[in-house]
């Protein structure tokens, strides 16, 4: 549905700027009626990707067909077919809610007849109904977010990209801007690609995809993602995190990483953390304020496959 090959793009640079290769022979493909996240950390080539593939860059190299219609040479049809949500706001907030939806309904010439149709089943993925005239600058963060996402389902695309929809927003609007997301994709077969950096958000999704340095470094499904880091780790939070990295790495050969306060390792080779865990207690008591074993997470697939701080809640 989204096949992207071999894409390369290279911001030309100055007489004082070296180019730069923002993408790098990326292949990538999210099949129809999936859900993908596309993260990494900052300067890893995200928002040029996703400026590509909604027609705002031409790529250096590479092809990208959506929907079966080639980017570049069939954009018009591929706009039929796609809706994109921008980061920065895209609707007028002194405007109600039905003032703008009327907008796009102009922008896209969806005939008189359909409009009243479409806006209704453009809300009905959302969490507006009753709030059609209030005006959006009135509405919290999260609903004037959803305003977004009826705009641009109001063209009844199958395919959404969405440049981190959730930044900025609390937990519950963004876990609600999710849902409306996933039932899209359940009841309506949508196909979903979403820029984030927020993992909790990427744990229920079909893939993930983490870039870095404008390469693809890991795509796969959550679990897969997981199982590349093993089924369980110990997990230290320490004041001097990095210290207490460092002693044990050196004093007990273990690989550790720091993210924030916390102190995180390796699994074990046998798999069984708690002797470990008992082991670091009665050694590194005085260090640590808290030890525990947990499941690897997608946070921690991030960590190890992009070597950078994961985006934090
Ligand atoms: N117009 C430009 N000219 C030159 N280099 C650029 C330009 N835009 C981005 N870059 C560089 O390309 C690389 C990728 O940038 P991009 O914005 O795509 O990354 P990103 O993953 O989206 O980062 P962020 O999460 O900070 O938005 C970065 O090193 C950036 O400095």
């Amino acid at each position: 549905m989204i096949r992207i090959r071999n894409l390369t793009h290279i911001y030309p640079g100055s007489r004082k700027v070296a180019p730069h290769v923002a993408v790098s022979d990326l292949s990538l493909e999210v099949g129809e009626g999936e859900f993908a996240i596309l993260s990494g950390p900052n300067g890893s080539g995200k928002s040029t990707l996703f400026r590509i593939l909604c027609g705002l860059a031409r790529p250096s190299a590479g092809q990208v067909s959506i929907a079966g219609f080639d980017l570049l040479t069939e954009p018009a049809r591929v706009r039929e077919v796609m809706g994109v949500v921008f980061q920065s706001p895209a609707i007028d907030k002194q405007l109600t809610v039905a003032e703008n939806l009327a907008i796009q309904a102009d922008l896209y010439d969806i005939p008189a007849a359909d409009y009243r149709a479409r806006r209704d089943r453009a809300l009905a993925w959302t969490d507006l109904g009753g709030r059609l005239d209030n005006r959006v600058e009135t509405l919290s963060g999260g609903l004037a977010r959803q305003v977004e996402l009826a705009k641009v389902l109001m063209t009844d695309p199958r395919i959404l990209l969405l440049d981190e929809p959730t930044t900025g927003l609390d937990p519950v609007s963004r876990r609600n801007f999710l849902e409306a997301l996933q039932r899209l994709q359940r009841e309506r077969g949508m196909t979903v690609l979403m820029t984030s950096h927020v993992f909790s958000e990427a744990e229920d999704v079909d893939r993930v995809a983490i870039m870095r340095e404008g390469k693809l470094m890991a795509y796969d499904t959550p679990q897969a993602l997981r199982a590349m880091i093993g089924t369980e780790m110990v997990v230290i939070q320490s004041r001097e995190a990095k210290v207490l990295a460092g002693r044990l790495e050196a004093e007990l050969g273990l690989t550790a990483s720091v993210v924030g306060d916390e102190v995180r390792l390796a699994e074990t080779e046998n798999g069984d953390s708690l002797p470990l865990l008992e082991k670091i207690l009665q050694r590194y008591r005085p260090d640590i304020r808290s030890i525990s074993i947990k499941q690897p997470g997608l946070d921690d697939v991030f960590v190890r496959v992009t070597g950078a701080a994961s985006g934090q809640e």
